[in-house]
């Protein structure tokens, strides 16, 4: 495997003040990471630092032989795809209309998502958020990213439709080498379809285990990092 992300001592806040501190990570060509912890460890700061839409304060981001501080459209160039739980699809073109514009293979994003053949000409802002979440991710994916940074893909989303997206991710890391790093509140059903995981509390990466050993540590892994009381405790002054 090569690899696709390379992060030391990244550290990015807002307003000079750090949120996410000395963090290092990597992903590799085809394979699905997870980033996970309580609300407000950081989480979506540290992928609005790896896509080029915050400035780091400190440390190195190596992604396509950009530097740290090259913004998201020059790493889009490069195969960097982000996509977060906002549905970005055009409401008054239809799913096809959505993807020509995109120049992306209708038929590449169908044979990912056969349940978008029977609405690809239904109005986007007609399709269920299920479907525009589909639509967006399959959009990504069709362009076969070295990279996609993913942030709560299914935010307030079906159960069933939450597997669908987490398949997707796993068969495009598998078929079209696509590095993953997602950010996702169903943390079982990730695990499911990860390699490795990383866990966060206060703005750091504590821990770094595989799938296989998260998925066995599941009930510590919860109470310790995931659990209201943790956000509790983090919340509190030091
Ligand atoms: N635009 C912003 N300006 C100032 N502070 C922010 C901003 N966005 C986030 N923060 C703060 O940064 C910290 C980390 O937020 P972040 O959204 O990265 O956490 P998260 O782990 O993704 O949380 P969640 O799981 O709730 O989405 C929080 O304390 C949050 O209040």
């Amino acid at each position: 495997m090569s690899g696709v992300l390379e992060v030391n001592g990244l550290s990015a806040g807002y307003f000079g003040q750090r949120v996410i501190h000395e963090v290092d990570l990597a992903v590799q060509a085809g394979e699905v990471v997870c980033l996970l912890g309580s609300n407000g460890v950081g989480k979506t700061t540290t992928l609005l630092a790896l896509s080029g839409e915050l400035k780091p304060m400190s440390g190195t981001v190596s992604f396509a032989g950009l530097g740290p501080r090259s913004p998201l459209h020059r790493r889009a160039r490069r195969g960097l795809s982000y996509v977060t739980e906002e549905r970005s699809v055009f409401k008054a073109m239809t799913a096809r209309e959505n993807l020509r514009c995109a120049g992306v293979s209708v038929d590449e994003v169908t044979a990912l998502f056969p349940e978008l053949e029977k609405c690809i000409d239904t109005k986007g802002g007609l399709l269920s958020g299920g479907e525009q979440q589909m639509l967006t991710l399959g959009r990504a994916l069709a362009r076969r990213p070295k990279l996609l940074l993913a942030d709560e893909l299914s935010l307030g989303l079906a159960p069933l439709v939450v597997d669908r997206l987490l398949t997707a991710v796993r068969t495009a890391a598998k078929e079209s080498g696509t590095g993953a790093l997602i950010v996702e509140q169903h943390v079982r059903k990730a695990l499911k379809h990860a390699d490795r995981v990383y866990l966060m509390r206060r703005g750091r990466i504590e821990l770094a285990l595989t799938a296989a050993e998260a998925r066995s540590r599941i009930d510590e892994i919860e109470r310790s990092y995931l659990s209201s009381a943790v956000l509790a405790e983090d919340r509190a002054p030091e």
